[in-house]
């Protein structure tokens, strides 16, 4: 049977509405993968305290989690991973990357033009189709 894990990922804006976008390293899996920055929801965690967590982690910066965008599931070869998506706001410090390879900041319309994890093409095309409204 496949593994199977929750997964948050955090959508964080800039003040001109351009999002954060993070490259998994060659070290990770889903290698050289486009994602939104998080990781695994650790057993008696809130998806929440996870996320604020791994971004500390991950970018060492304290964010606060605002809302929820995207909830689905993904099956890859090896796994099947639940992912959830919400929209963080930055309290201190800026995004320092500890374990990606690189990041970038890109306007929703432009999201397109990376290559992401696929579990997060949901997300991706919400946050298209919201700034076309
Ligand atoms: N963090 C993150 N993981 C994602 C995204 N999309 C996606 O499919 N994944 C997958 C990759 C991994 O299989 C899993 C999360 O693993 P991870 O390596 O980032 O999480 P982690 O730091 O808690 O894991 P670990 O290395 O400590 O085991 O979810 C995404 O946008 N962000």
């Amino acid at each position: 049977m496949k593994k199977e894990f929750d997964v948050v990922g955090a959508v964080i804006k800039d003040k001109s509405g351009k999002i954060f976008c993070a490259l998994r390293s060659e070290n990770m899996t889903l290698p050289n993968l486009w994602e939104f920055p998080g990781g695994k929801i650790e057993k008696g965690e809130q998806a929440e305290e996870s996320l604020v967590r791994e971004i500390w982690e991950e970018l060492g910066c304290r964010v606060k989690v605002k809302n929820h965008i995207c909830s689905n599931t993904h099956e890859y070869e090896m796994v099947i991973v639940h992912f959830s998506t919400f929209e963080v706001e930055i309290l201190e410090g800026q995004p320092v990357l500890h374990e990606h390879a690189s990041s970038i900041w890109l306007a929703p319309q432009n999201l397109k033009s990376l290559v992401w994890a696929e579990a997060d093409i949901p997300t991706v095309e919400l946050l298209m189709r919201e700034t076309k409204k």
